[in-house]
């Protein structure tokens, strides 16, 4: 598939006796949001593994923009370009969102210490800062610390952090938790509008972000892809209906 920008092959998974994933197949095209959704224990996180490289596969395959990166170390996956944000907030409360995204870019080019140095004027670090805040739509947060952001600010500033790496790819694990609607709608809006420039693969609970948002879904049950589909096509799946919409 040309457009293809991350595709996973086969992909299985096992602890012990269990399957958590079974030849799982899917791919991530550019310029959409493809939601992977599931009920509790369908294999949403250990998939996620084996894309970010926190697990290895059994068996099976990841390509980012057709290079196979399975045997990869997370690092490796990062700089290469598949960017993620995170269930739990990886932010320093005390330091403003300008400084945190700086840390982010800081972290990828691989110069940790410089974080005890003045980093303040290297443009290296905010140019890519800048321009990731300013996407995510905070420039008027920049200085702030982000203990005093609203939770719906933290995760634009989480999206800014994946961003400012540049990536091919964003994996964003349900960055809607938590978020009241209007945090919610936010985000939405800035999503649609980031997918043209990165193609999401979204993970999340919030159906009706999930209906919203994706241009395609894919449905994880008990380790195993039960569809593939439109928002339409999903809603209208007896196996999703039953397996996983509870009717
Ligand atoms: N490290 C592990 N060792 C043993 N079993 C595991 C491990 N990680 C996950 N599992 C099991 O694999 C199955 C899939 O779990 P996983 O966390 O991937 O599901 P999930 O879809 O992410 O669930 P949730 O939505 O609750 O986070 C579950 O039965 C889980 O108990």
């Amino acid at each position: 598939m040309s457009d293809a920008v991350l595709t996973l092959s086969h992909l299985h998974k096992s602890f012990g006796a269990l399957q958590a994933t079974q030849d799982i197949s899917l791919d991530l095209r550019a310029g959409e949001i493809h939601a992977l959704i599931g009920p509790n224990g369908a294999g949403k996180s250990t998939l996620i593994g084996q894309i970010t490289g926190h697990l290895t596969p059994d068996r099976g395959k990841v390509q980012l923009a057709g290079e196979n990166i399975t045997a990869l170390s997370v690092a490796q996956r990062a700089r290469r370009g598949l960017g993620r944000s995170f269930q739990v907030s990886s932010l320093a409360d005390s330091l403003s969102v300008l400084r945190n995204v700086m840390i982010a870019v800081q972290g990828l080019q691989g110069h940790s210490f410089r974080f005890w140095k003045p980093v303040h004027r290297d443009a290296s670090l905010v140019e890519p800062a800048r321009a990731a805040i300013a996407r995510m739509q905070l420039e008027s947060r920049a200085e702030t610390p982000v203990s005093e952001l609203s939770h719906g600010e933290r995760r634009q500033v989480e999206v800014a952090c994946a961003l400012a790496l540049k990536p091919r790819a964003l994996l964003l694990d349900e960055p809607m938790a938590g978020l009241g609607p209007e945090g919610s709608a936010r985000l939405t809006e800035l999503l649609e509008e980031l997918k043209h420039e990165v193609p999401i693969l979204l993970i999340e609970h919030d159906m009706d972000a999930v209906f919203r948002l994706a241009d395609r879904i894919s449905v994880l049950v008990a380790g195993q892809m039960i569809a593939h589909g439109v928002s339409d096509e999903i809603r209208a799946n007896p196996l999703v209906r039953e397996a996983y919409l509870g009717d």
